[in-house]
């Protein structure tokens, strides 16, 4: 061991679990990253996300060490990943996109197999591979092959065998691709019940998938930060006033006051599908205005249409299909 990681070790470290600061990667002429900045706090549950090709992949290599920046620095736990990437690999667990499974081992010998990589002494071992057999509901098929295995309870195995050596950063490269909403559910359970001491980064492609387990969430393009907050910070950025859904009785109905809804001024866009109707409205305040303009109409229903965190990331980083 280098002196430098001895001192870091035997420092307590009360920093951030994540720093990237001002990060670049290029594949020849393609810039993956471009001065890329981020910090996750210790016990945080945080996504990433952003188009096919934005560079998610390229940031998670190089955070699990498995890849260097052409420039710029990364800590992991406070420790930089060009001199200390064995001690950080001893602290990180790591959930790549493909399952890669080893499917000649039953679900225990493969998760034998990692105790054994990271060095994990016999009897404790035993004792983590029980813990996470259990938490992740496999301990009845632990002697069975990963090929018998539904897709979510391969997923739920591999996830199970990053957490073996009790990592303190665990990184999901998106976690439930592929899954039924049943499995991608019970997944995020097991991720939810993990949080606490242990810090989770992940990417995902489901937008949901980021609301219901992060607390904060980063989206990037072209290898660079473009945004980063709660998902109500994110929601709150987009500008434009507020959607309301009317709900008319008949469609009749509908018509007229889509007539009668376009004269007013403060009225930005509206549309009109069978009996209902969909009114942006530059500020809230116009609603009164909308109402009264109904007059006697009959309506079912007048409701505002919550942002999406879908319409953040299509304002953010356009909505043309990537290849
Ligand atoms: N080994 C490589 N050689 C050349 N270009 C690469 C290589 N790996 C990635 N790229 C390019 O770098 C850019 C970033 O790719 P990266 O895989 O990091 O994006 P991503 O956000 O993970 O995409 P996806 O969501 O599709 O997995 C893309 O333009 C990609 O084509």
């Amino acid at each position: 061991m280098s002196s430098l990681q001895a001192t870091l070790m035997a420092t307590p470290y009360s920093g951030p679990a994540l720093a990237v600061r001002n990060v670049s990667k290029c594949y020849g002429d393609v810039r993956a990253l471009d001065s890329f900045a981020l910090e996750v706090n210790r016990g945080e549950i945080f996504a990433l996300l952003g188009p096919n090709g934005a560079g998610k992949t390229t940031l998670i290599r190089i955070m699990t060490t498995l890849m260097r920046p052409d420039s710029g620095e990364v800590l992991v736990n406070g420790l930089p990943i060009g001199r200390c990437g064995r001690e950080i690999r001893r602290q990180i667990g790591v959930v790549p996109q493909e399952n890669s499974l080893d499917r000649y081992l039953t679900a225990r010998e493969n998760l034998e197999l990692h105790a054994r990589l990271h060095a994990l002494e016999p009897k404790r071992a035993r004792k983590r591979i029980d813990e996470v057999l259990e938490l992740f509901g496999l301990a009845a098929r632990q002697h069975d092959f990963p090929d018998t295995f539904s897709g979510g309870m391969q997923r739920r195995l591999v996830v199970a065998r990053a957490l073996v050596h009790d990592p303190a950063v665990l990184f999901l490269d998106e976690p439930t691709t592929g899954l039924d909403p049943q499995s991608r559910r019970a997944v995020w359970e097991y991720i939810r019940s993990l949080a606490g001491d242990m810090t989770i980064f992940l990417t995902t492609h489901y937008l949901e998938e980021a609301e219901q387990l992060c607390e904060r969430i980063a989206i990037m393009d072209h290898g660079r930060l473009i945004a980063l907050g709660s998902s109500t910070e994110l929601k709150a950025r987009l500008s434009g006033g507020a959607t309301y859904e009317i709900e008319c009785v008949h469609a009749q109905g509908a018509q007229r006051c889509a007539d009668i809804l376009r004269t007013l001024p403060c009225l930005e866009e509206l549309s009109l599908s069978g009996n209902l109707l969909t009114v942006r409205l530059g500020q809230w305040e116009c609603l009164a205005e909308v109402v009264s303009a109904l007059g006697g109409t009959p309506v079912r229903r007048i409701s505002l249409r919550e942002r999406t965190l879908e319409e953040v990331f299509i304002s953010l980083t356009g909505a043309e299909v990537r290849d």
